[in-house]
């Protein structure tokens, strides 16, 4: 069949779902038809199974036979989120007249597209996470991003290379990423495939497009007021976001009132692994607790999210860290003034979605009596930041918005008990339109007047079973019982005759009735457009509102932070201007959390500088604790750069300006690269931006591969950290107790070792850090621990022996001292050591990354290896 004979053959309705399927295919079409909305074809497969609900034919055996799934329009609130969480595209399809107005085709048209990245239902919305939508920008030198959250109105941008754009991807978790069409491989090449991605057209990207959409929207003449104007690859990306709002069809945006820059320098440098590998908000393992986890004692969700960036984005600015503890401190010696924050910070709902949805059109008549109670909680919040001895407190206090004229109108305007939804009635407060009051008092008169007439005509007719109601057929009735219907007046009209009764109607109760029915119709206009215009009022108070937002969600991290050193016992860190990080007993906040009441966790000491003790060489047993000290020493960093107190007994510290993090043999592997070849990749990009204020942790580098090339990456890592003019504090957690004699060599190297107790055959973790090295790794001693069957044990035990005595004579130091390799190889006259020897002086040391010299390294010993 032709396509013209096809298009004939269809109804009008499937023509009009074809037509605009058409203009929407890759979302899923939600086809209002009557109560109802549908989806056909692959739509309807895809609904019904995420939905879990039945799949029908449409048209069965017919030549436009096709697949429908549909579900009552009331329950779209139900199936909406759920067809977004599950990452589809959901175009919502409306009818846009009445159809009893019209008698041809009801016209229907998208109103909403529905993505994961714009989804403004609480159903989907987490309350305590951002929802993110990205979109990512390719320009020549840098790439653009900027972040948009259109449930709170946070707009934000940067640019960057790749692996800072990647570190913000990481942070920020958007829940869709819009990226241009011929950019597709590029970003999947450098980002995963783990996002939720969308692509848009080339043209979308372009510098004109984007400044003009920009500066539209905000009605300014440039974007300098924002601090980002010299942000060009960013800015684009901001046009491309606000572009793909518009063709969402999400067009009242009046809540994003800024654009603000994160400004890369201002913050930590933490990189993915690092924020990965100290579990900070996520873990591959679902059920691990992650330090937001433990440290989140947040009473709002606004509270909740911001904590969620300050924690991702810790400060780098001594005062700005001090004020944050001012407060703690206050807060501490207060606790009447805390507790009184904490109850009132609990009476305040999420203010900054209340206040988007009002932008958005989308606020409910209940939501309206929520945004007043939250905004009356803020009242007493503001006294008593203003009454307060604290500096920080009281500026917090000062720019809280009282809101009063706001307040006010919404008391005055929204009953107190108004409904959830618009069309329920009873919506706009007595008193606000006169009309309305009258209307009112009719539709409400109407029991004791229904009651009047049942009375009266009882009495005149004598039948005492007399009965007034309603139904939707025919409306207002007298229904008169059998034994009775001789008495009827002829006036009556009979309208039904049941078993038992008849029923009438008279013509005092269909004026009655035409008078009702119009009446409630009316008031629903007049409330639409009261409401409609109120909310429209309501919008000079964006602003204000979102700023109160931000000021409680501080108070409430505040607060938190204090809630968290009350609770745990945390101590306020010193912030020096030097290089120096001394914790005194310091505990992992996470750990310490999970250990049973009978066994407590070990605090431990760590002392770094950039003059003595650099490095810290940690060995010890497997299971010993020594990823746990590297761990905790970045964790309180991070928590005193964040401003929160920290788990140890005192912490004195320079401000630290990067955290790296390493562990060997990491799970990359599904990235398609040797395990070894990522570990490397990945130690390249610390070495290659080391600063004299970083934190550099390494946890068994080197493991990936074989002893004696793990033990010589790990030494030349180890060595190029302690030569490097910018002396990176670093802990180098190891099994390869050969390291122990570096500290010779390099006087910035210290050897320390996390103790164990040996028993007959057994050892006890005793898990305190203590000068010095350690002899050997008793792995071995793990695995009997681990229940390893004895037969292996012992032969373990027997194959040790072994190789420590033929490895006995043969000290690491001396086998890695340069000049004894030199000579070795170039005194001998043999074609492979010629061949390497050619190597080396073909090499470029200027142009060498650390880790290509690494790699070379590496090659050399294969080819010396080939040679014995
Ligand atoms: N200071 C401590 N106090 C109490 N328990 C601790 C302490 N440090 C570590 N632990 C416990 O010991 C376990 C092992 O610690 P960790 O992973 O740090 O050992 P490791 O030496 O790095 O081991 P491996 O070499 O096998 O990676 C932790 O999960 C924790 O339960």
């Amino acid at each position: 069949m032709s396509t013209k004979e096809k298009e004939k053959k269809e109804t009008p309705l499937m023509q009009q779902y074809n037509q605009i399927k058409a203009k929407y295919p890759d979302a899923c079409l939600l086809f209002r038809v009557g109560d109802f909305y549908e989806t056909f074809g692959e739509d309807a497969v895809r609904t019904a199974k995420v939905l879990g609900i039945t799949l029908t034919k449409r048209g069965a055996g017919s030549s436009s036979e096709t697949e429908l799934a549909g579900f009552p329009h009331h329950s779209l609130n139900v199936y909406l989120p759920k067809l977004v969480k599950a990452g589809l595209r959901v175009a919502i399809c409306d009818q846009l007249e009445d159809p009893k107005t019209t008698k041809t085709i009801v016209k229907r048209g998208v109103t909403e597209l529905v993505t994961p990245g714009v989804a403004i239902n609480d159903e989907v919305l987490q309350s305590k996470s951002n929802n993110f939508l990205a979109a990512l920008h390719f320009g020549k030198k840098n790439i653009g991003i900027a972040f948009l959250d259109v449930s709170t109105g946070e707009f934000l941008t940067s640019q960057g290379n790749e692996e800072y754009i990647d570190k913000l991807l990481q942070n920020f978790k958007p829940s869709e990423v819009l990226v241009q069409k011929g950019n597709k491989n590029h970003f999947l090449h450098n980002f995963g495939s783990d996002f939720n991605l969308f692509y848009l057209e080339d043209w979308v990207f372009k510098d004109d497009y984007a400044n003009e959409s920009l500066t539209n929207h905000f009605k300014t003449n440039s974007l300098k007021g924002f601090g980002i104007d010299e942000l060009q690859e960013g800015i684009i990306s901001c046009g491309a976001i606000l572009y793909y709002l518009s063709e969402t069809q999400h067009n009242k945006i009046q809540h994003i009132t800024n654009i603000q820059r994160i400004a890369e320098d201002a913050y930590v440098w933490m990189d993915r692994f690092t924020i990965r590998n100290l579990e900070l908000y996520g873990s591959a393992n679902e059920n691990a607790t992650t330090l937001l986890d433990v440290i989140d004692k947040t009473l709002s969700p606004m509270g909740g999210r911001l904590l969620k960036r300050w924690l991702a984005l810790p400060l780098k600015d001594i005062d700005a860290i001090n004020k944050r503890f001012d407060v703690v401190d206050y807060f501490k010696s207060n606790t009447e003034v805390l507790q009184n924050f904490q109850y009132q910070i609990k009476q305040i709902s999420d203010l900054e979605r209340l206040i988007s949805k009002l932008a958005t059109g989308k606020i409910s008549p209940r939501e309206f009596v929520i945004l007043k109670e939250s905004l009356d909680a803020i009242i007493p919040l503001k006294e008593t930041a203003l009454k307060s001895k604290n500096d920080a407190l009281k500026v917090i206090g000062d720019n809280l918005h009282a809101c009063e004229l706001l307040r006010e109108k919404i008391a005055t305007t929204i009953s107190a008990d108004a409904p959830v939804a618009l069309n329920k009635g009873n919506v706009i407060a007595n008193g606000i339109n006169e009309e309305l009051d009258e209307l009112r008092n009719i539709s409400h008169s109407g029991k004791s007047f229904l009651e009047a007439i049942e009375k009266r005509e009882s009495e005149i007719t004598g039948i005492t079973s007399l009965k007034v109601a309603f139904n939707n057929v025919f409306g207002y009735y007298i229904e008169v019982r059998n034994t009775h219907k001789h008495k009827v007046p002829e006036t009556w009209i009979r309208k039904q005759t049941l078993v038992n009764a008849e029923r009438y109607i008279t013509e005092e109760l269909k004026e009655y009735e035409a008078k009702i029915l119009g009446a409630e119709e009316r008031i629903s206009k007049i409330e639409a457009d009261i409401y409609e215009k109120f909310m429209m009022w309501c919008s000079q108070y964006i602003q204000p509102v979102q700023m109160n937002a931000n000021l409680v969600a501080q108070l409430d991290c505040l607060q938190s932070y204090t809630q968290l050193a009350i609770e745990n016992n945390y101590v306020r860190p010193a912030l020096e201007d030097n290089h120096v990080l001394e914790i005194k007993n310091g505990r992992h906040p996470v750990i310490e959390k999970q250990l049973s009441v009978d066994t407590p966790y070990i605090a431990n000491d760590v002392y770094l500088d950039t003059d003595s003790q650099q490095i810290i060489m940690i060995t010890g047993p497997n299971m010993s604790g020594k990823s746990a000290i590297l761990r905790q020493t970045a964790l309180i960093v991070l928590l005193a750069q964040m401003g929160c107190f920290v788990p140890a007994s005192s912490v004195r510290m320079g401000v630290v300006d990067k955290i790296f993090t390493r562990v060997g043999a990491s799970d990359n592997i599904s990235m398609g690269e040797s395990t070894f070849m990522v570990e490397m990749n990945e130690t390249a990009s610390i070495l290659n931006n080391l600063t004299n204020r970083s934190l550099v942790l390494l946890d068994e580098i080197g493991r990936g591969t074989s002893t004696y090339d793990g033990i010589s990456i790990a030494w030349a890592i180890a060595e190029y950290i302690h030569e490097h003019p910018q002396k990176a504090k670093t802990l180098f957690a190891t099994h390869y107790h050969e390291l122990n004699d570096m500290h010779e060599q390099f006087n910035r190297i210290k050897n320390f070792n996390v103790s164990v107790k040996e028993l007959k055959d057994n050892v006890l973790f005793l898990r305190k850090l203590v000068p010095g090295g350690s002899a050997h790794s008793f792995g071995i001693h793990v695995a009997k621990m681990a229940g390893m069957p004895n037969l292996v044990v012992q032969k373990a035990q027997k194959i040790l022996k072994k190789l420590e005595a033929s490895h006995k004579t043969e000290g690491t130091a001396e086998a890695l001292k340069q000049d004894d390799l030199q000579l070795s190889i170039f005194k001998l006259d043999d074609p492979i050591l010629e061949e390497i020897r050619d190597e080396i002086t073909n090499l470029d040391i200027n142009t060498l990354t650390p880790v290509e010299a690494l790699m070379k390294l590496n090659e050399i010993k294969k080819m010396v290896s080939k040679k014995k």
